[in-house]
């Protein structure tokens, strides 16, 4: 009997992240230690390196993440080709990470220090690309990034062209601690079936990507922010949810496969949103979610996961709504090399079987008596 989903299956060993009793650790620090504390840098060189660094390896990260920002020409030639009014920008992201194994030299060499070369110049390219987007769709130039600047600092400075406020680094910062790794999701049980064939670290990221963009998974974010756009006003929330529920449709941001009680990372970012949204006078983002999220517990017993407030902490930061997922993608990208190096480092090809259950026994009937 096959499992719809492969719900339960343990599929691989892992020493980076861990769920259990609806907990969340990397390496196993607690994600609310990490969420609070900790650096998306120093969330990079734990996951990669299964320890956290020293202050030196820290600021070297630092450096290096910050040197390795810029793009090449022939990738902002790429963006500036398409029609941006329609193109997804994780489809773009998803075609400009694919490009970006053709600018890399060492794109095919599978020695585990190039991969792990590739990995860095990687994590620092995601941020820029998606910046360089947003700007060019708006008929902007992409900014270049400045070497003095932290991650989540230099993603905003690209986005907006202006040394983001503390409150906004802070934000992204934290924002990109909580979604960097997560087990075997969707996207990261893709990228490691992807580079078990031996397929280079830009396919597994690019697949990851793919993966990550629907709405079961990544995208759900964006439409969390659609939907409470429809809501409109706080007043309005309970009877959308009820018609919803009723015509069978799903609650984006509700839910989840392995948490039941509730996923630990959405209470760092109900608060961001109820902080941010306050600060910038749109407190109604947060009181319809509160709603919605009591509502649908109390119906359906789901509970919020990480895509429900990130919503509104975005919106509140000004972002583009269909950034929200591929500023999850930047975040994710830190998890999915790091699990890509792990399987590289014990690797065997992940086929499971599949129970046949079409029609057997037919014969054969040429095309002309047909
Ligand atoms: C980063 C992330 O990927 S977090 C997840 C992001 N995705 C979303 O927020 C999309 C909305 N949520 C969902 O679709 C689901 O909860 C998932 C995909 C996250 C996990 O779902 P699964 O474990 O596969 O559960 P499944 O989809 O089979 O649902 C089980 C039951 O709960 C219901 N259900 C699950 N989630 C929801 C929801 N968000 N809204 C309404 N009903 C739901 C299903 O309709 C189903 O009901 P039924 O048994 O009466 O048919
Ligand atoms: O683990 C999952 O199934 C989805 C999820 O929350 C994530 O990828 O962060």
């Amino acid at each position: 009997m096959s499992t719809k989903g492969l719900e339960g299956i343990v599929a691989t060993e892992s020493s980076i992240s861990s769920i259990i009793d609806d907990q969340l650790t990397y390496v196993g620090y607690k994600i609310d230690d990490l969420a609070e504390q900790a650096s998306f840098e120093e969330v990079i060189f734990l996951l990669w390196n299964k320890r956290l660094p020293n202050k030196e390896e820290l600021n070297k990260l630092q450096q290096e993440l910050a040197a390795n920002m810029s793009v090449p020409d022939e990738i902002i030639a790429h963006l500036k080709s398409y029609d941006l009014s329609t193109v997804h920008p994780m489809a773009a992201l998803r075609t400009a990470v694919s490009m970006l194994g053709l600018f890399d030299e060492e794109a095919d060499v599978m020695e585990q220090e190039a991969n792990k070369r590739k990995a860095l110049r990687l994590q620092a390219k995601v941020s820029t690309i998606v910046a360089a987007f947003a700007r060019i769709r708006q008929g902007k130039d992409p900014v270049s990034p400045k070497e003095n600047l932290s991650y989540a600092e230099n993603f905003l400075f690209m986005l907006n062209n202006k040394r983001p406020e503390n409150v906004e680094v802070e934000a992204i910062n934290k924002a990109l601690v909580l979604h960097a790794d997560h087990e075997l999701n969707a996207s990261t049980f893709t990228a490691r079936v992807c580079v078990a064939t031996l397929s280079d670290v830009y396919s597994g990221i690019t697949a990851a990507i793919s993966a990550l963009k629907g709405p079961l998974h990544g995208g759900a974010n964006e439409r969390v922010m659609k939907m409470l756009t429809e809501i409109g006003e706080v007043d309005n929330a309970i009877p959308y949810i009820k018609e919803k529920l009723e015509n069978k449709e799903k609650i984006m941001g509700m839910g989840h496969r392995v948490y039941q009680n509730g996923d630990p990372r959405a209470k760092h970012l109900r608060k961001m949103s109820k902080e941010l949204t306050h600060l910038t006078g749109q407190s109604k983002w947060y009181d319809m979610s509160v709603k919605v999220e009591e509502y649908i517990k109390a119906e359906k017993g789901l509970p919020a996961n990480v895509d429900f407030y990130s919503a509104s902490v975005y919106h509140s930061l000004g972002i583009d709504h269909d950034l929200f997922t591929p500023i999850f993608a930047i975040s994710r990208v830190s998890g999915w090399l790091a699990h890509i190096l792990e399987q590289y480092d014990n690797n065997r090809l992940i086929r499971p079987r599949a129970e046949y259950v079409g029609p057997k026994g037919q014969t054969y009937v040429p095309i002309e008596q047909r």
